[in-house]
């Protein structure tokens, strides 16, 4: 994995929003679509503002949560609502947001419906994803009910997860997904999360599913 240091988190925000601009700039010189995934949380929404306000062909983009919270647009732990409110604004609101979320009781039930939309844009071309301190990358928790599942090289697109550290039921991008992406980036902050990542590279998947993903990934990390 390669590390990008940044002195503070303002720096980092406008620096990353570059790096993702160009990657999706060079996947749109490839193809006719592209597909980029992103993560919800606290960490992306500096990132997704700088990045909002950037004039590429965001009409070919493709843009999906890498985990989405089993909760109403109207919470304010909607991940979907979060990237309404950051990403897809200005420039990047022409981009085609592929829902994680149908308005049913459980994740169960809108399962295959959500994952037919996902399935054909795979390849990730552009994967952006964020970390918890336990670990945790998308909604794969350690400890969680079907996690061995999703870290399965067999797993399907998208599982449902719950999870003690989760309040809420998760529906998730799989970790053969998330592997396969063709440029992945982490962003992290706080010192709490560096040393949760450097512990990551030395424990199992189920321990560490983040681990899944450093191979090749670039970590972008402020204090
Ligand atoms: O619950 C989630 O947590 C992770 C990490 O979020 P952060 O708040 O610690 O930045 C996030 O990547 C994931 O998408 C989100 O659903």
């Amino acid at each position: 994995m390669n590390w990008n240091t940044y002195p503070d988190r303002d720096l980092l925000a406008l620096d990353l929003a570059d790096t993702l601009a160009s990657s999706l700039r060079n996947a749109l010189a490839r193809n006719d679509r592209v597909s980029f995934a992103v993560p919800g949380g606290t960490s992306p929404g500096p990132v997704f503002d700088a990045l909002s306000t950037v004039h590429l062909d965001w009409d070919r983009v493709d843009v999906m949560l890498t985990d989405e919270r089993w909760v109403p647009e109207t919470s304010e732990r909607s991940n979907t609502a979060l990237l309404r409110r950051t990403l897809l604004t200005g420039p990047a609101a022409a981009a085609t947001l592929i829902p994680l979320r149908a308005d049913t009781a459980t994740p169960e039930e809108s399962l295959d419906a959500l994952s037919a939309a996902i399935a054909p844009l795979l390849p990730i071309d552009v994967l952006l994803v964020g970390m918890g301190a336990d670990m945790h990358t998308a909604s794969l928790f350690p400890g969680a009910d079907r996690l061995e599942e999703a870290l399965s090289s067999h797993a399907p697109v998208l599982l449902p997860m719950r999870a003690p550290g989760a309040p809420e039921p998760r529906v998730t991008l799989t970790a053969p997904v998330l592997r396969g992406a063709m440029d992945t980036h982490v962003v992290i902050m706080g010192a709490e999360k560096k040393a949760a990542i450097e512990q990551a590279r030395h424990l199992t998947p189920a321990e560490a599913p983040v681990s899944v993903l450093l191979g090749d990934a670039t970590i972008h990390y402020a204090d």
